[in-house]
Parts: C-alpha cells; sequence; structure tokens
C-alpha cells in the first residue's frame, strides 16, 4: 500500500505537487494519470525518497522510503532516466545490484527469466533497444521481489508488442497482490491496463476512481423516437438534459436509460433505440484536465 497525505513540493515559485492525498490499494494497477507537467514524476520521486517533500508525507506498507531497512525488497521502481552501466551485461548489472543490496544471488536468473532477457543475458546493456532496457529496468525492480512497485511511463516509446508485453505483466503482479503504481499519460493504454485511477492536472487531485466510474459521470443515452419533440418536453420535466440530433435522435443526460424506458412506457412513447454511451476514458480525461492543460504549466 502507498499512502500520500498532504504531499506538497516547491520548486522555487512552481509548486509541482500541491497537497496531495491518495491510497495506491494492493491487488490491483493503479493509473496515475495528467497531462505533461502535471507533477507525476515530482510525486513518484517523493514516494520513493528521491526528492523531499516540501510538506506533507509519502509511506510504502506505512513507513517512509528513508526508514525501509531493505528498499529494493518494500518497493521496486522503473523511473524514466535509468542508470545502467553501458559496458555492463544485463546479469552483471542485476549481480551487482544484488550484491549492494544484499539480495539473493539466485534471484538474477529468475527476474532475468521473468521479463525474457535469459537468451541477452551477457550482452552489454548499452546495445540494448528501447524494448530490451525496459525489460531490463523492470528486472532490476522486480530483484527484490517486492510488494510494491513504481513504474513511470512504463510503455513509453515501446513497440505494441512491448507495449502488451509490459501490460500482462503488470496485470499478473496485481493479481498476486502486489501494490502496482504506473504513471502515464496514455489514456487508451490506461483503459486497457488499470483497474483503479488517480489523475492530477497542476499537481493537485483532479480525480480517484474505480475506471469504469471514470467514466460515469460523462455518460449520455442516445433516445430514437418518432415523437422526439414532446418526448424531449417530458424528460427535460424529469430533471434530464437533452441534446437534440438528426432522425429524432435524442441524446440524453442525467437520467439512466431503465428510467427513460419506463417514462416512456408509463407515456405510451414509441421507442425504437434505447442505448447508453459511455464516454471514452479519452473522453472523460479530456473533460477532467482541461482546465489544468489550458492553463499550461505556469501558475
Ligand atoms: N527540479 C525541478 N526544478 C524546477 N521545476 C521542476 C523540477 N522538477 C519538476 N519541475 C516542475 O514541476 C512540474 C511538474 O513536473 P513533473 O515532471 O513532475 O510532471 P509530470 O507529470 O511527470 O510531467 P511529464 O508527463 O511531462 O513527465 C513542472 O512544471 C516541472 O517543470
Amino acid at each position: 500500500m502507498i499512502q500520500l497525505s498532504g504531499l506538497t513540493k516547491r520548486h522555487g515559485e512552481v509548486l509541482a505537487v500541491d497537497d496531495l492525498t491518495f491510497t495506491v490499494r494492493p491487488g490491483l494497477v493503479t493509473g496515475f494519470l495528467g497531462p505533461n507537467g502535471a507533477g507525476k514524476t515530482t510525486t513518484m520521486r517523493m514516494i520513493l525518497g528521491l526528492d523531499l517533500p516540501t510538506s506533507g508525507t509519502a509511506t510504502i506498507n506505512g513507513r517512509r522510503h528513508q526508514d525501509l531497512p531493505h528498499p529494493l525488497r518494500e518497493v521496486g521502481s522503473l523511473l524514466e532516466a535509468q542508470a545502467v552501466h553501458p559496458r555492463r551485461t544485463a546479469r552483471k548489472h542485476l549481480l551487482y545490484l544484488a550484491q549492494t543490496n544484499d539480495l539473493a544471488r539466485a534471484r538474477v536468473d529468475e527476474v532475468l527469466d521473468l521479463v525474457g532477457l535469459t537468451d541477452a543475458a551477457d550482452r552489454k546493456a548499452g546495445a540494448f533497444s528501447l524494448g530490451m532496457s525496459q525489460r531490463l529496468g523492470i528486472a532490476a525492480a522486480l530483484l527484490g521481489d517486492p510488494p510494491v512497485l513504481l513504474l513511470d511511463e512504463p510503455v513509453n516509446g515501446l513497440d505494441p508488442e512491448g507495449v502488451l508485453w509490459i501490460r500482462t505483466l503488470l496485470r499478473g503482479l496485481a493479481a498476486e497482490g502486489r501494490t502496482v503504481l504506473i504513471s502515464s499519460h496514455l489514456m487508451s493504454e490506461m483503459a486497457l491496463t488499470a483497474d483503479r485511477l488517480v489523475v492530477i492536472g497542476k499537481g493537485r487531485l483532479i480525480a480517484e476512481s474505480d475506471i469504469g466510474e471514470f467514466t460515469e459521470g460523462g455518460a449520455a443515452v442516445l433516445v430514437r423516437t418518432p415523437e422526439a419533440p414532446s418526448f424531449t418536453r417530458r424528460l427535460e420535466l424529469t430533471g434530464a438534459h437533452v441534446q437534440e440530433g438528426r432522425d429524432g435522435e435524442l441524446i440524453v443526460t442525467g437520467m439512466t436509460a431503465p428510467d427513460i424506458g419506463r417514462l416512456a412506457a408509463a407515456e405510451g412513447v414509441p421507442l425504437f433505440e434505447l442505448t447508453p454511451r459511455r464516454a471514452s476514458l479519452e473522453e472523460a480525461f479530456m473533460e477532467l484536465t482541461r482546465e489544468s492543460v489550458e492553463f499550461g504549466v505556469a501558475r
């Protein structure tokens, strides 16, 4: 579990992270979303003890990162700038990490296998493709078999096969009961990977909910009826918002499809179509973060 309480980071004039409070639960993949400059990387760096908060706290399983006796056994991370010696092989890199962090050497072969790098284990990391480097970074994150994982933009620049691989791996890790937090600005990717979303903009929390609930706010129902004008008035009397489209098509918000159906039946209005339309995650995200994007990161 990761818990943030009033987490704040000021860089001079810039309030990069502004009073963030949320919890990342185990057993789920939580997507950490926000437009560029929203403060995702800064937040992750504070959780990992790489940046000190101006105020507030971030804890991993109840303790601040600097108070963890064996950090790599508690939390694995993948940040954008990974430091790997280019002339060191993948295996040597992991063995070095295992040795300096008091982790079992046998785990190196296990994680190489887990990320599909066994055959490339003795090649120099400097010659790795982006996809292979990401795999090596994830192998390092998993070395201590940690219950908590933090990955900053793990699918950036990967080909579709790499994206699918990471998605499957993360879902598997969460299914084992781990806490998985991944940052991204790719909504489409989050829709397929995350169970829960935390959305920030301009350093502030905008939304925190399960992925299904996230799109419900913008849910609309498409209604088609030959009696569009009179049914529109009837719907509006109940408080629904109605937008008229072509050919007797109505887009209704503020009322569920079953309630619209019941009202039509009670009024004897024939319905040719009654279709709930969920706002796509992309639309919901744009709507939520519109203000943070419009005003950019200057504040
Ligand atoms: N070391 C720093 N000094 C000054 N400002 C910083 C520093 N680090 C981050 N910032 C500013 O803090 C804000 C948040 O940046 P951050 O990198 O955390 O956002 P992000 O959500 O990860 O963005 P992106 O998706 O572009 O990576 C930005 O306005 C950034 O310019």
